[in-house]
């Protein structure tokens, strides 16, 4: 399953928007923001997708028929650029657990580069939903990385993938390798540069929302 957000006319296309214009980003504090307020959108849209069960609560007045999630998903993030993404979703899943893991692009001096994980910090995901967010799928390397770390030492029981701007090539990767997660786009673009980055894309996320990296 795919659910893109720019197949629907909303504001966060406007967010997107921003998140990819190279003056705008110029403004770090609003990169960030956008990320976040995406973030949000995305946890939103994902939440019409969980259980709830029905619940009674006191009002002043008197008591109301509410709902309440049946279970609490954990948000998974890899840094550094999704940091930002994570934090957004965490402001409406606001009792949600957190994962973090690091993986970067190690690259050798011919240009290729390996996904190195060095650091995985988690709660307890056996029978959990994980919503794992990062700003950008390109080659998709990263993310089927982290997802298959965690998968081999929890038995997750449903997972979500959220990226704001997806390659093609990335979404196969992942369909490839992680036939049952759900995944969550803002934009799919088409192509990729030979460093493997996406076009248009928006550029280097964690740089622009942390400076550029050394
Ligand atoms: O799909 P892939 O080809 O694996 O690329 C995507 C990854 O690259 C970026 O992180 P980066 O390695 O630049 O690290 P950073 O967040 O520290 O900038 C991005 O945030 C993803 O984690
Ligand atoms: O386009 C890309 C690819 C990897 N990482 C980014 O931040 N942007
Ligand atoms: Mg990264």
């Amino acid at each position: 399953m795919i659910f893109n957000l720019s197949k629907t006319n909303s504001i966060a296309n406007v967010f997107i928007s921003e998140l990819r214009d190279i003056n705008i980003q110029k403004d770090a504090l609003r990169f960030r923001t956008n990320l976040e307020r995406v973030g949000a959108f995305f946890a939103y849209e994902i939440s019409k997708e969980l259980p709830y069960s029905d619940n009674e609560t006191q009002t002043p007045l008197g008591i109301a028929n509410t709902k309440q999630l049946s279970n609490q998903p954990v948000l998974a993030t890899i840094l550094r650029a999704g940091l930002p993404l994570h934090a957004g979703m965490l402001s409406v899943f606001d009792k949600a657990e957190s994962t973090f893991i690091t993986a970067y692009r190690k690259t050798h001096k011919s240009g290729d580069f390996v996904i190195e994980i060095e650091y995985i910090s988690t709660p307890d995901l056996t029978g959990k939903t994980v919503i794992i967010s990062d700003p950008m799928l390109a080659t998709g390397l990263s993310m089927v990385l982290c997802c298959k770390e965690l998968l081999a030492k929890y038995k997750i029981k449903e997972l979500h993938i959220v990226a704001v701007i997806a390659s093609t090539e990335g979404i196969k990767h992942v369909q490839a390798n992680l036939p049952k997660a759900k995944i969550w786009v803002g934009a799919i673009d088409e192509e990729m540069t030979s460093k493997s980055y996406i076009v248009p894309g928006l550029g280097d996320a964690g740089d622009l929302a942390y400076g550029v990296k050394i």
